[in-house]
């Protein structure tokens, strides 16, 4: 290890003190998040192989902020948990520049985010493979989830009380992430989940199984008996923290993966410039150096490395190393909206609207001391169905999707778009037993948006969501600083058909508040209100409203090269001989399902291609 400004500093991990004389023989990871430390714990059980991990954030050891569940959104906008990124100007959202979230700190987002833990369909996983991709199919995805998920039995009377389902077969107790159901469910939920049934929605069948179409229980991660969150940093890192084979530096700022080239003129990685302190170090990688910097910043790194589209980094004044179009390209983003509902005075329903009131807060704090209260609430009741079960139209639906796709086809779209378009369209044509579920209805039993809860009110909230958007964005440096953000623009509705699905999905949820048994208990919408009535009010509102899902992924596709990849099935980058990437940005075509658990079973499955034992 060498500082450039002071050959004298000692670099404090924060497992270990490194002076810079220190020698590695090693494996680099850029980003200590939720597939970073993964990635270094496995490759760790083998005392020869070395690891240094680089995260930008603090450690974030032990923080009550992190560990009480139901802390949703508290971490927005602080620098020490939070990325706290903005996109550019939405052209198609009346230009708003919307805020990203992203976890920054040991653990990466699964310290910041919602803990709900949802597995996606069998066959959206499968498409994976079908991309071009082979043992990314759900068999594999299985395998590792049993490394990842170490399920909570649910206590006897929960079981009753919440007639709540065995998983026995689909989910683990043996793996390294605590999950289960929240300490506790409100009684919000169970009315919640009678609505979706007389509305028609059926229970999933087998929800962690790779078949989540339907609404179900929901786990998260957490250990419920604590209960407090279970994330990369206490699944990972703490139990492993003592390896004398793994270093761990937090306020490492990644600049660059420092490369030669090979006598095969491929880019070889020998290790990775970051700045810490305002002073700059590098490491040595003797083997190879593994980038888990997160959807929105490893591409942000690649191109600061003089890897990417060559006309991005000369604008930027970066050498170009690699010039590989793809990188930064074929973005894809979940959306979600909501609609919150104020329930009758009276109504004796425990819901998480005192987190919001400075004066009750005290009070849930001192009752989460005892494992009560509404910081134990957490969110158990999701819903994925495909379009042509909500929607009037679906077939209208589905055509306007085709026209589009043969358009854009036609006027030039990128490599390797029309597999992935048609495999959308596959899941959305009505009629077809493999329709996908792509939208997605979210009960909370609180006000979950913009404008504070009323003192003494208590609401619910329908949240609708769309999984599976046709349209693509992208994310380039427009500068060789590292401290500089990239151009996030996420092209939301570019394709007018996944406006008009989300307006579908809303125009579902926000009837779910017409339905009985919750309906008896609601005294009226509050947003957006019911002055909002047409189809071009709601899309002018959720236009206005909505957000991401935090689920960001494709940036640097899994796929065949001249369809689009940046990695190829081994991980690797094209054109290198040792610089992988693991994290959500590989994942080439986004599913119906939140995103941790698939980042988590991915980088278990990346851990054993780079050991060498993945068998496909
Ligand atoms: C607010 C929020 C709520 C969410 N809710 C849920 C949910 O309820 N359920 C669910 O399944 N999913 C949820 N997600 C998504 C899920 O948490 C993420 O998809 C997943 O954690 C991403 O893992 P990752 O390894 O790709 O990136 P991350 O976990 O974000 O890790 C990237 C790491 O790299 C570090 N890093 C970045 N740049 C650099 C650099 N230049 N140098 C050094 N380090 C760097 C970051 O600080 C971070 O620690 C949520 C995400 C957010 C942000």
């Amino acid at each position: 290890m060498t500082s450039r400004t002071s050959r004298s500093t000692t670099l404090s991990s924060v497992n270990r003190t490194m002076t810079p004389s220190s020698v590695f023989e090693l494996t680099v990871t850029l980003g200590g998040g939720t597939a970073g430390l993964t990635i270094a714990a496995r490759l760790t059980e083998d005392s020869a192989t070395t690891v240094c991990v680089l995260e930008a954030g603090d450690a974030n050891l032990n923080d009550p902020a992190i560990l009480t569940p139901a802390t949703y959104m508290q971490h927005f906008g602080d620098k020490l948990y939070d990325w706290n990124h903005f996109t550019t100007k939405q052209k198609f959202s009346g230009d708003r520049e919307m805020h990203w979230a992203r976890g920054r700190g040991l653990g990466g987002s699964s310290a910041i985010n919602f803990m709900v833990w949802t597995k996606p369909p069998a066959e959206e996983i499968d498409d994976i493979e079908r991309l071009g991709n082979p043992g990314w199919n759900w068999q594999n995805y299985q395998k590792y989830a049993q490394k990842v998920e170490r399920l909570i039995e649910p206590t006897p009377q929960q079981k009753e009380k919440f007639n709540l389902p065995e998983y026995e077969n689909d989910v683990s107790r043996d793996g390294a992430v605590a999950i289960g159901f929240p300490k506790t469910i409100s009684e919000a939920d169970v009315l919640a989940q009678k609505a979706l049934e007389n509305a028609g929605i059926p229970k999933a069948p087998r929800p962690y199984g790779g078949n989540p179409n339907g609404t179900f229980w929901t786990m998260n991660t957490h250990d419920p008996r604590t209960p407090s969150r279970s994330y990369a940093t206490t699944a990972y890192y703490l139990p492993n923290k003592d390896r004398p084979n793994m270093v761990v530096f937090v306020r490492a700022l990644v600049s660059r993966v420092l490369t030669e080239v090979g006598a095969d003129g491929n880019l070889s990685a020998v290790g990775a410039e970051f700045i810490h302190d305002e002073k700059i170090y590098s490491v040595n990688a003797i083997k190879e150096v593994i980038l888990a910097a997160g959807a929105i910043k490893s591409p942000q790194v690649l191109e600061l490395s003089g890897i990417g589209q060559r006309a991005v980094l000369e604008n930027a004044g970066i050498p170009v190393k690699l010039d590989l179009p793809t990188v930064g390209e074929n973005l894809q983003e979940h959306c979600i909206g909501g609609f919150s509902f104020e329930l009758k005075d009276g109504v004796d329903l425990e819901t998480a609207d005192p987190l919001r009131q400075p004066s009750k807060l005290a009070e849930a704090q001192e009752l989460y001391k005892r494992g009560e209260g509404p910081f134990t609430i957490g969110m158990p009741t999701f819903t994925f169905v495909p379009v042509e079960q909500i929607a009037p139209q679906p077939q209208a639906i589905y055509e306007k999707a085709k026209a589009q796709v043969e358009r854009v086809v036609k006027e030039g779209a990128a490599p390797g778009l029309l597999e992935q378009w048609k495999i959308q369209l596959e899941r959305l044509e009505p009629g077809k037993n493999q329709a996908g579920p792509g939208c997605e209805i979210i009960f909370f039993s609180g006000m979950f948006g913009p404008i504070p809860p009323e003192e003494g009110k208590k609401y619910v909230c329908w949240s609708p969501g769309t999984n599976h958007n046709f349209s693509r964005g992208s994310i380039h440096v427009t500068s060789s600083d590292p401290r500089k953000e990239p151009d996030i623009d996420a092209h939301y509705f570019e394709h007018q058909v996944d406006l008009d699905i989300f307006i579908e999905t809303s125009k579902f949820a926000r009837k779910m508040a017409q339905m009985p048994p919750l309906k008896d208990l609601i005294a009226k919408e509050v947003v957006p209100g019911p002055e909002v009535k047409t189809d071009e009010q709601l899309a002018d509102f959720m236009t206005k409203v909505y957000s991401t899902t935090w689920h960001t992924c494709g940036t640097c596709s899994m796929l065949p090269q001249d369809k689009g990849g940046v990695v190829d099935p081994s991980l690797k980058v094209y054109g290198t001989n040792n610089l992988r990437i693991v994290d959500l940005s590989i994942l080439p075509l986004h599913f119906a399902g939140h995103t941790q658990a698939t980042v988590y079973t991915f980088a278990e499955q990346a851990a054993d291609i780079i050991k060498g034992v993945f068998k496909p």
